[in-house]
């Protein structure tokens, strides 16, 4: 999968998604809507979970990524320290990804295998603008072209919830080299039905949304 084939899509044959808000939209990594519970913190996408694990000898930088509200915002307050991601990133970050899928699937197993189901038979394809590793780019004709990685994880999933589901039931760690989350070894995730947060963690969501739409009315009167 790693050094998955280069290959063209035909657009109108595929579920295709780009944006978070589409029909197919939950498939995306930046989807808000499939929180993720662990180690007692509520990290609120498969992306900042992702994004994190670039970072197991970095706890703060790890905080910073689950802590953000946005995905983009955590993805892009992480880039300046791309360069210290894990040296061996390069061969993980598939087995990472796949692991991240498992883990949202496990912890929103209806909404998230429903719509899994929905996409039938026909190939998932990320829809992106720079990205043809994890997804495909527009080409001439009307196809998308590219390693298609993340549809592949997609589909590979889909297979799975299809014909084997019980192994969803549990989604074991990695077994690669300090597989970390703010200094805890991560743990063998059990699936249950969507996350529901608990107190502490509304407390904390409700507060930094409210102190992000205080700077953000703060910002207004600025501009
Ligand atoms: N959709 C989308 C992205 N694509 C997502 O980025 C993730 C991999 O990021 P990287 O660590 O840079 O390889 C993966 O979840 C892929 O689906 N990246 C973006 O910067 N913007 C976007 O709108």
């Amino acid at each position: 999968m790693a050094h998955a084939e280069f290959r063209s899509y035909q657009r109108d044959q595929v579920v295709s998604f780009r944006k978070t808000t589409e029909d197919f939209g939950g498939l995306s990594n930046m989807a808000p809507g499939f929180p993720i519970a662990m180690l007692g913190h509520l990290i609120r996408t498969s992306e900042a979970l992702y994004q994190a694990c670039r970072f197991p000898h970095m706890p703060d930088v790890q905080r910073m990524v689950i802590v953000e509200t946005s995905p983009m915002t955590a993805k892009m307050k992480s880039k300046p320290y791309r360069k210290d991601t894990r040296p061996d990133w390069e061969d993980v970050r598939v087995p990472v990804m796949r692991w991240c899928l498992r883990v949202k699937l496990a912890q929103n197993w209806e909404t998230f295998s429903a719509l899994l189901m929905a996409t039938g038979d026909r190939p998932i394809v990320e829809d992106s603008r720079k990205d043809d590793y994890w997804g495909a780019k527009a080409a001439e004709d009307d196809l998308l072209a590219g390693r298609n990685v993340l549809g592949r994880l997609l589909m590979e999933l889909r297979e799975i919830v299809r014909s084997d589901p019980d192994r969803i039931a549990e989604v074991l760690p990695l077994d690669i080299p300090q597989f970390v989350l703010l200094g805890h070894q991560i743990p063998t995730i059990k699936r249950k039905m969507n996350v529901v947060p608990n107190q502490a963690q509304v407390r904390e969501l409700t507060h930094s949304a409210a102190k992000k739409s205080a700077r953000k009315s703060k910002q207004d009167v600025l501009l």
